[in-house]
């Protein structure tokens, strides 16, 4: 089988996040959900919530649904890299992605949510899509939708089509041909820490000499920007007037009308160049003449991540085979 669902962006100023429709239970309910490649986890809005700790999200209510069932005794509780975190029971049930189902599907149904999530109206949950072994249900770890849908699939992996400021796509089961120019640049991830670990080659700064450097990182989806060592990211703001490394605003921010550079990220021997206006992220206020970059320092995450603002300027294979690949291509 295949599927195919459309990644929308939350906000039509920036792409803070991107949600896809996906149904569950009997009858369907269809909640917005955050497709997360950087962790494993799939979470709802629930029923079991404190109505206190909803504000204008959807809502999955087991007891509805014909063929929910229980998991009896199992709980989950999480925390994000930004801060955020929820916790509650887990049932299992049908979940549908664009035309692909499983059955009996790990929901886990929130009964505490974070300010961050109660605020962030857009986003009724996440799908894991990292390694199973990132999975946080106590006492029995459960699979993420990718996993349980792997075998049912025509081929092992999916893909992900970010755009900026526009819907995109992630497919299932399926390359397709029409969503990337040129050939896919394939190379090891290492899942051992449970994330889509993969090498990069090297950077260049605008039109710059191509720096050749093994660089670590993970490919995820529900992280917004990208986070790189800060040599490489000093190397990007020494070329933008005005950029500052701001302690209160958290990072690299600059004047809005400053001139921002490309950024060129290297895959084996392919080269992917992220264009200006998507690291000319946000105002750092609604209106503000200071904007906040889409690039900035990895040092104070641990791990050098490849976000939205990375992939949106690419078209990115997630090779679930064994042994695991990850493949990049232009668009
Ligand atoms: C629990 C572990 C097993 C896995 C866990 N994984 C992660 O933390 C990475 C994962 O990709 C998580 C997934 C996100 C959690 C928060 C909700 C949205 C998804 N990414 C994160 O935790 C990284 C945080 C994101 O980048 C936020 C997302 C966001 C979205 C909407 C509104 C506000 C903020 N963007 C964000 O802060 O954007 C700014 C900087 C422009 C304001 C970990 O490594 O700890």
């Amino acid at each position: 089988g295949t599927g195919s669902a459309a990644a929308v962006p939350i906000n039509a100023d920036f792409d803070i996040a991107y949600v896809t429709p996906v149904t569950l239970g009997t009858p369907p309910q269809t909640l917005q959900l955050d497709f997360d490649s950087g962790s494993s986890d799939l979470w709802v809005f629930s029923s079991h919530l404190p109505t206190s700790q909803i504000r204008g999200q959807q809502i999955y209510a087991p007891n509805k649904s014909s063929t929910a069932k229980l998991l009896d005794g199992h709980s989950w509780s999480i925390t994000y890299g930004d801060g955020s975190g929820s916790r509650g029971n887990v049932y299992t049930d049908n979940v549908t992605v664009g035309g692909l189902t499983v059955g009996s599907q790990a929901i886990e149904c929130a009964q505490q949510v974070s300010s961050s999530f109660t605020t962030e109206d857009h986003i009724d949950g996440l799908v894991g899509l990292g390694f199973s072994t990132l999975n946080t249900v106590s006492p029995k770890s459960q699979l993420t939708f990718f996993d349980n849908a792997k075998s049912n699939l025509d081929s092992p992996v999916f893909t992900a089509d970010l755009k900026y400021k526009q819907a995109g796509t992630y497919d299932f089961g399926f390359i397709d041909e029409a969503k990337y120019t040129g050939e896919i640049t394939y190379v090891p991830v290492n899942s051992d820490p449970g994330y889509w670990t993969f090498p990069s080659s090297g950077y260049a700064v605008g039109s710059g000499n191509f720096t050749a450097s093994s660089i670590s990182g993970i490919a995820d989806t529900g992280t917004s920007l990208v986070y790189l060592p800060t040599a490489i990211v000093t190397a990007y703001y020494r070329q933008v007037q005005g950029a500052t490394n701001s302690r209160s605003y958290g990072g690299y921010v600059f004047p809005c009308a400053s001139t921002l550079p490309t950024f060129t990220f290297g895959v084996g021997a392919a080269r992917f160049t992220i264009p200006a206006a998507y690291l000319n992220y946000a105002p750092v206020t609604p209106g503000s003449a200071t904007c906040f970059g889409g690039l900035q320092s990895s040092s104070g995450v641990g791990i050098n991540i490849w976000g939205d603002v990375a992939l949106k300027a690419a078209f990115v294979v997630f090779n679930g085979g064994n042994p695991p690949t990850i493949g990049w291509a232009a668009k």
